[in-house]
C-alpha cells in the first residue's frame, strides 16, 4: 500500500518570535525540521515525504540540506495562508490511493512506535489521530469572568501525525475553509466522518514557544 506523509512547515512562528523560522532553529546538531524528517524515514524507507515550506524559504532549506549533507529524500510544496491551505498544497502532490499522514514539521520527537500505530490503524479505520491524557486539572471559563473545574477524563490532547485514507482526506479538503479547522481531524469530521484515537507519546511536543525549544533540547 502506498504511504505518504505531508510535513507542514509553512507557518509564521509568531509565538516563537525568532528571526530564523522555528523549523530551521538548531536543536542539537541540526535544524528542528531535519529531526522530524528523520523520524519518518526511520519508520519506513519507502514512505513518500512531502515537505510544505513557504516558497521564499525553500532555497534556504536546500542550502541547509547541503550544509548538513542531509540525505532524507523528499519533495517540496508551497506553504499557504493557514495550516489548512498548506496541507491542501501538499495534498495536491499525493497522486495514488493509499494512506496519507499529516504531521507538524515542528514535532520532532514523535516516536516511530506512534507513527507505526497510526498508519497500521488507518489501514482499517481510515481516520486516526494520536492523543495523550491531560495530566493537570482543567477549568472551563464561564460567563462573567467565572470558571469551573471540568473532568479531565473527558478530554484528550491532540498530536500529529494524523493519518487518513487518501481519497477521504482529499475529499475533506475540498470543503471551504473555516477557522474551526485547527487540525486535519476537524476537517474530516466536518463531513460527518468519525476519527479513531490512538495513543500518542508525551515527548511529541509542538515546538511553539522559546520554552518548548528548551524542553526539546533537554529531550535530545
Ligand atoms: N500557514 C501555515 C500555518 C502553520 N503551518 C504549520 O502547522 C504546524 C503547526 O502550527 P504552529 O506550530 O501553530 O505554527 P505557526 O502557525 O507557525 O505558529 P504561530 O501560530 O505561533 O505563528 C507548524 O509546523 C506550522 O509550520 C503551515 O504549514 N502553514
Ligand atoms: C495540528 C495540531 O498540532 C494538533 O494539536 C495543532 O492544532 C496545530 O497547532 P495550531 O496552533 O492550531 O496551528
Amino acid at each position: 500500500m502506498k504511504k505518504y506523509v505531508i510535513i507542514v512547515a509553512g507557518g509564521k512562528g509568531l509565538r516563537m518570535g525568532s528571526d530564523l523560522p522555528k523549523q530551521f532553529l538548531p536543536m542539537g546538531d541540526k535544524p528542528v525540521l531535519m529531526h522530524t524528517l528523520e523520524a519518518f524515514r526511520r519508520y519506513e524507507e519507502t514512505l513518500q515525504i512531502i515537505v510544505v515550506l513557504p516558497r521564499e524559504q525553500q532555497d534556504f532549506w536546500k542550502q541547509l540540506c547541503q550544509k548538513h549533507s542531509f540525505a532524507v529524500e523528499h519533495t517540496l510544496a508551497d506553504g499557504g495562508e493557514t495550516r489548512f491551505h498548506s496541507v491542501k498544497n501538499g495534498l495536491a502532490l499525493v497522486q495514488e490511493p493509499g494512506l496519507v499522514g499529516v504531521h507538524d514539521g515542528v514535532r520532532p520527537f514523535v516516536s516511530v512506535e506512534v507513527i507505526r500505530r497510526c498508519y497500521d490503524l488507518a489501514k482499517v479505520q481510515k481516520a486516526v489521530i494520536p492523543v495523550v491524557d491531560v495530566v493537570e486539572t482543567l477549568r472551563h471559563l464561564t460567563d462573567a469572568g467565572r470558571s469551573e473545574t471540568v473532568s479531565r477524563n473527558d478530554y484528550k490532547l491532540v498530536q500529529t501525525p494524523q493519518v487518513f485514507d487518501v481519497e477521504l482526506l482529499k475529499q475533506a479538503y475540498t470543503q471551504e475553509f473555516t477557522p474551526f479547522f485547527t487540525d486535519d481531524a476537524s476537517v474530516v469530521e466536518a463531513m460527518g466522518i468519525p476519527v479513531c484515537l490512538a495513543e500518542g507519546n508525551r515527548e511529541n511536543i509542538k515546538i511553539t514557544t522559546p520554552f518548548d525549544l528548551k524542553v526539546g533540547s533537554a529531550l535530545l
